[in-house]
C-alpha cells in the first residue's frame, strides 16, 4: 500500500469516529459563524508576494520538521512577514497537526487560512467551516469527478473556497466551476518525489479563469521568480520556513528578497 492509500484508509476511520463524537447536526450550526476576513483567492490576488505560508510540524516524507512549533506564534509572524494567506495541516497521525492549530492560528492573525486535509467526506467540510477555515484543499489523486463536484459544491455553499490539487495532467479533467484555485503539487504523494518542473510543465495547461498555485519544494527566490514568470499567482511553501526555529523570520527574509526582485523585473 502506498502512503497516500494508508493516509486515506486511516482518514476514513478517523472521520467515522469523529462523527460519532460530534454529530454533523452540531457542526452545521457553525455555517452562520462569521469569519470576517478577505476571501482566500482575493488575498492572493491583492498581495504582492502571493505566498501561502504553511504550518506543518512533521510529514511522512521528512519526519520531524518542527515538532514543538506553536501555531498562535507562527501565524502573526507569517502575517507580518508579508504572506498572503496561511495553510494549516490539521492531520494528526501523519503530520502532527490538529484542528486547534487552525483555530488558534485564525484567532492570532487576520490572514485567510486553508485547511490542509485529506478530504474524502462532507463531514470534513462542515468541520473546516466550524474551525474557521476560509478555504479547503481537495486532492485530485484521491477523488473522482462526482466526489470532486459534490465536495466543491458543498464547500462553496458554506462560503469556503476550493483549492484543487493536481499532480498529473489527466487530473485536469476533474475540474469544475466550484473550484476557485488550482494547485500543482510538485510532490508526488504516492512516492514523495519532488520535481519543481512539474509546475512548469503543467502551467500552460491550466484554465485561465482559475488562480494557479505552485505547491511544494519551493526553496529559493529564483525558483519562486521562475514560477511567477510561468504564470503562477500563489506559492504554497511549508518546509522551507518550518524547518527553522523561527519560521516567520525566514518567511520575512524570503518576502523581502522576492519583493526586491519583482520590483526590478
Ligand atoms: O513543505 P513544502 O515542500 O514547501 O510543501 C508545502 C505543501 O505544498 C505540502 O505540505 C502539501 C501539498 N499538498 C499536500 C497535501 C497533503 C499534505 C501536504 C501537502
Amino acid at each position: 500500500m502506498n502512503i497516500l492509500d494508508k493516509i486515506v484508509a486511516h482518514k476514513r476511520k478517523e472521520v467515522e469516529e469523529r462523527a460519532e463524537r460530534v454529530p454533523l447536526k452540531q457542526l452545521e450550526y457553525y455555517r452562520h459563524y462569521d469569519i470576517s476576513r478577505p476571501s482566500f483567492s482575493k488575498a492572493i490576488r491583492e498581495s504582492d508576494t502571493g505566498i501561502i505560508a504553511e504550518f506543518k510540524r512533521r510529514s511522512p516524507s521528512k519526519g520531524d520538521i518542527n515538532p514543538g512549533a506553536v501555531a498562535a506564534k507562527v501565524a502573526p509572524g507569517y502575517e507580518n512577514a508579508g504572506a498572503a494567506c496561511m495553510s494549516v495541516l490539521t492531520d494528526s497521525e501523519f503530520f502532527g497537526g490538529n484542528n486547534d492549530d487552525l483555530t488558534s492560528a485564525r484567532d492570532a492573525c487576520s490572514l485567510p487560512i486553508i485547511r490542509k486535509e485529506f478530504i474524502i467526506d462532507p463531514y470534513q467540510i462542515y468541520e473546516a467551516r466550524a474551525i474557521g477555515a476560509s478555504a479547503i484543499l481537495l486532492i485530485g489523486a484521491i477523488l473522482d469527478r462526482r466526489q470532486t463536484l459534490d465536495l466543491a459544491t458543498l464547500a462553496n455553499s458554506l462560503g469556503l473556497e476550493v483549492l484543487f490539487e493536481i499532480h498529473e495532467e489527466k487530473e485536469l479533467d476533474l475540474l469544475n466551476s466550484f473550484i476557485q484555485l488550482v494547485g500543482i503539487n510538485n510532490r508526488n504523494l504516492k512516492t514523495f518525489e519532488v520535481d519543481i518542473d512539474q509546475s512548469m510543465r503543467l502551467a500552460a495547461r491550466l484554465p485561465k479563469e482559475m488562480l494557479a498555485v505552485a505547491e511544494s519544494g519551493i526553496s529559493s527566490p529564483d525558483e519562486y521568480i521562475a514560477l511567477r514568470e510561468a504564470g503562477f499567482k500563489g506559492f504554497l511553501m511549508g518546509e522551507y520556513f518550518m524547518k527553522h526555529s523561527d519560521p516567520a523570520a525566514v518567511c520575512r527574509d524570503f518576502c523581502e528578497t522576492v519583493r526586491s526582485k519583482i520590483t526590478i523585473a
